[in-house]
């Protein structure tokens, strides 16, 4: 069994794997503009994010009716049972999906109907956290948020993605009061392409209790003394920042660094159908590439467990899990 571990930063729609949108695009008469899988492969080169999200949101089109909501997000907690997932806090874009017509109540019953049956089936417990894509308008984030308030039982709280340089956090200063008066925990994309000062921006004027990627605050001494200080958790996706050019390769990647540093990073797939693997995927790797040892892979597990926003009984069970947990001798 590889071992156990929450996934913090999750794109659902960033697990449509090409089959599956092959699938989908069958079912719904929609027409993709490449000829099969395996070309549709070939477009996963990237040059940076805006790349990526050009391709992420056009596959999206293939997403329109609760059943299909529902088949993505069982086929995720399918995979991440076998990668040794046992809490998953998942990200969706609403935006992404009202602007094509499908309207939010289609998305979050299509994919909430796959959650309710995740702890039975997988073992695996959820919550739903509703991003806001920063390159929309601030005014299209109230909207959304307004829009939503029926499904507040169902989601947990809120983030803030797509292309970041330029679209800073503070753009955002309203919904995210809006949201910390509702009750909603406050999550953000920051420091990936964007600077160190944007983290900043976001604990500050958003006031997250997460920051998504936060990598670039490297960059300044001072952000990363703060956030040593605050314990405030980053969730790194180590083969996303690869394939999105934020490292060279993984050989690269500051994660050892980071925790050497006394940081609070999680390792987690971001969108694990276009960027090369699920989350134990993404452990292997950062295991090979910078040769962890087995007491730095469980202070990673366990890392996820303490940024997680499940509840203080079912936090010290995992954490029991990772402490009993033995690895398997490795192959590589
Ligand atoms: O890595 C990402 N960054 C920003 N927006 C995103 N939307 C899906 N994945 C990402
Ligand atoms: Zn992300």
């Amino acid at each position: 069994m590889p071992l156990p571990k929450a996934e913090l930063h999750l794109h659902i729609e960033g697990t449509l794997e090409p089959e599956l949108a092959f699938a989908l695009a069958a079912r719904n008469s929609v027409a993709l503009p490449y000829a099969d899988t395996e070309e549709l492969r070939k477009a996963y080169s990237f040059s940076d994010l805006q790349s990526f999200l050009d391709l992420y949101y056009a596959l999206m089109a293939v997403l329109r009716t609760e059943q299909d909501f529902a088949d993505l997000a069982d086929a995720y907690l399918a995979r991440a049972a076998e990668q040794g997932v046992r809490h998953a806090e998942i990200f969706f874009d609403p935006q992404a999906h009202t602007a094509r017509g499908v309207p939010l109540g289609v998305v979050v019953d299509g994919l909430t109907r796959a959650l309710a049956h995740s702890e039975e089936r997988y073992g695996i417990s959820t919550q739903l956290i509703m991003c806001f894509l920063r390159d929309e308008s601030a005014d299209s984030a109230l909207e959304t948020f307004e829009a939503a308030r029926p499904y507040f039982d169902r989601i947990s709280g809120i983030g803030l993605d797509s292309a970041e340089v330029g679209n800073p956090p503070a753009k955002f200063r309203e919904v995210y009061r809006r949201a910390a008066e509702a009750g909603l925990r406050r999550v953000a994309h920051a420091g990936e392409e964007g600077p160190a000062s944007y983290i900043t921006e976001a604990l500050d004027v958003l006031g997250v209790e997460r920051i998504d990627h936060g990598l670039r605050c490297l960059e300044d001494g001072q952000v990363v003394a703060r956030l040593v200080r605050e314990q405030i958790p980053l969730t790194l996706c180590p083969l996303s920042n690869v394939r999105l050019r934020c490292v060279d390769t993984l050989a690269d990647h500051p994660l050892r660094e980071m925790l050497d540093a006394g940081l609070l990073v999680t390792v987690n797939s971001d969108d694990p159908a276009y960027f090369g693997g699920y989350v134990e995927d993404n452990f292997r790797a950062v295991r090979q590439a910078l040769a962890l040892d087995q007491e730095t892979l469980r202070r990673l597990a366990a890392n996820s467990f303490r940024a997680s926003f499940i509840d203080d009984r079912r936090r010290a069970e995992l954490l029991a899990e990772v402490e009993r947990h033995t690895f398997e001798p490795v192959e590589d």
